[in-house]
């Protein structure tokens, strides 16, 4: 039996004057990794911000597990079991790696195999390595992988991955990929906002694709892969 965590209905949402997203309509179901598509500009940080409460939809409803999200503050969100890697890491300069896995960590969320800062070493060996160094002392792809494991730190239900990749050299994204699945087949819900496309079809269960605010299209891996005039159309591919 699938659990629905996340109810999207009508989300209309934007910055002040500016309307950005327009009636998305969408869900998410326990364990489900799903990729959330578009060009630049599109909406899908917005439709992020929205849901894990940094920014209040105009209008519609965001509903976690019987809680409406809309007027909620971010921490009471966070709370419920939202965790999300922003664009741009934001890592602490002045704190060591251990420092960001322990600062957040919670066993909240009724994890049976909750992420501890050894199950997040066996998941990125190289954060064991850097163990006692700065943020500021850390690559971009450390930084990424840091933002990662403190997100998973506070045992998530759903994790939202904002341009994991971005800017990252070729083998680290590799590394990425390689850990999102290993976090898939041990059950994780999962967003991805990602330009590849490619991997992301080989990871992710379903996808939704924005363009200009609007859901224009939602399907399976299999059907995505099978479309390449999607790619063209709505990612520029
Ligand atoms: N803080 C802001 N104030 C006003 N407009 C904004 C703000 N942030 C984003 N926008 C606008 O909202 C629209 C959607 O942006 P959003 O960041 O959600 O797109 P995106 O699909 O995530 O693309 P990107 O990959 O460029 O982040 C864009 O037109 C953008 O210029």
């Amino acid at each position: 039996m699938t659990t629905r965590l996340l109810t999207c209905e009508n989300l209309s949402a934007g910055y002040g004057a500016s309307q950005v997203l327009f009636g998305l309509d969408f869900a998410i179901d326990e364990g489900e990794v799903i990729g959330l598509l578009g060009r630049n500009g599109m909406g899908k940080s917005t439709t992020i911000k929205n849901m894990v409460g940094v920014l209040k939809p105009f209008d519609g409803t965001l509903t976690w597990q019987g809680h409406k999200l809309n007027t909620m503050a971010p921490d009471a969100i966070a709370r419920l079991g939202l965790a999300v890697v922003p664009e741009g890491r934001q890592c602490f300069p002045n704190l060591t790696v251990r420092e960001h896995l322990v600062a957040f960590s919670s066993r909240r969320n009724g994890n049976s195999t909750p992420w501890t800062l050894k199950r997040i070493y066996e998941l990125f060996p190289r954060l064991a390595e850097r163990s006692r160094h700065l943020g500021s002392q850390l690559s971009g792809g450390e930084q990424q992988m840091l933002a990662i494991g403190r997100a998973l730190s506070t045992n998530p239900k759903l994790l939202i991955l904002d341009e994991a990749t971005e800017g990252l050299a070729p083998l680290i994204r590799e590394e990425i990929w390689r850990c999102l699945g290993l976090l898939k087949r041990e059950g994780q819900t999962t967003l991805v906002v990602d330009k590849y496309v490619d991997k992301l079809v080989q990871i992710a269960d379903r996808h939704l694709i924005l363009e200009r605010g609007k859901l224009v299209w939602s399907g399976t891996s299999a059907a995505l892969d099978a479309d390449r005039s999607l790619w063209v159309r709505y990612m520029g591919v």
